[in-house]
């Protein structure tokens, strides 16, 4: 019998890889040093109260920010060293996407589309699955500025999707969603990494989090305190533990 080898870094290297990020606001350190490794193929969701730095850590991730130490890998690549090729890779949807009012969500997922280079027809035929898996094919020639909080945030997945990023992250992702339309958001999450994909989510519903990722981790004050699968989290803390339990026990510590 073959011992199963964990996969050659070489060849198919992690999402992400963070070591050592830094930044901080007014001398306020909001990111202190955290070293992050999230498995590509995976769903990996990333916990923290309030003000831990979850965002601005994505948001260096994602180029929006510039950290002041560290480093930050997208499979493989230096983020901060060839940002152009990090961005290519990923999309990010932020907790309020801002979308175009006069755009219908047709001309919005064409524009989005345009801006990665997807062939239009391409393009087209994405944008009429996404918006019909997404519950939005009557709102295709609708304007954006008459959408509900829940139509737009669908929205916002689609045009995140419509190039077909290798790494999604999302932030607070289920936030004003219907129980059906979360249902279907989360769904998709796990079809998207069945692909091959692989996704990071930032959530308050622990639930969320426990169910779906593979894998977690807790950011307090900027550092992560705790990580693994729930399995590894729960270790030693007796039958039952809920990650609500370990949650609050380290997010509080
Ligand atoms: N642009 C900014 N200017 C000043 N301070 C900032 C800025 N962005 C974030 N901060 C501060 O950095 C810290 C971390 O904020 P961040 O938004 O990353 O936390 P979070 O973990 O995403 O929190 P939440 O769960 O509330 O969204 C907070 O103290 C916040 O006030």
């Amino acid at each position: 019998m073959h011992a199963i080898l964990p996969p050659d870094p070489a060849v198919y290297p992690p999402a992400l890889v963070i070591s050592g990020l830094v930044k901080s606001f007014a001398g306020m350190r909001a990111v202190d040093g955290l070293d992050l490794v999230v498995p590509a193929g995976e769903i990996y969701a990333l916990l923290g109260p309030n003000g831990a730095g979850k965002t601005t850590t994505l948001r260096m991730v994602t180029g929006l920010a510039r950290p002041d130490a560290g480093s930050i890998r997208l499979f493989g690549v230096d983020a901060l060293a060839d940002p152009i090729a990090a961005k290519q890779m990923l999309a990010w949807l932020p907790d309020e996407p801002l979308l175009y009012d006069k755009l219908t969500a047709a001309e919005y997922l064409a524009f989005i589309a345009g801006l990665w280079r997807v062939p239009a027809d391409v393009a087209a035929a994405r944008a009429d699955r996404l918006l019909a898996r997404l519950g939005l094919a009557d709102k295709r020639d609708a304007r954006c500025e008459g959408f509900s909080r829940g139509m737009k945030q669908k929205l916002a997945l689609a045009g995140a999707l419509i190039h077909e990023p290798r790494l999604l992250i999302l932030d607070e992702p289920l936030t004003g969603l219907d129980a059906a339309a979360a249902r279907v958001v989360k769904d998709m999450l796990i079809e998207f990494v069945g692909t091959g994909a692989t996704v990071i989510i930032t959530t308050h519903i622990l639930e969320v989090a426990e169910r779906m990722a593979a894998r977690i981790g807790i950011i307090r004050a900027g550092r992560l305190v705790a990580e693994g699968t729930m399995a590894e989290l729960a270790a030693g803390r007796g039958a039952g533990t809920t990650l609500e339990d370990v949650f609050l026990e380290l997010a509080a510590a």
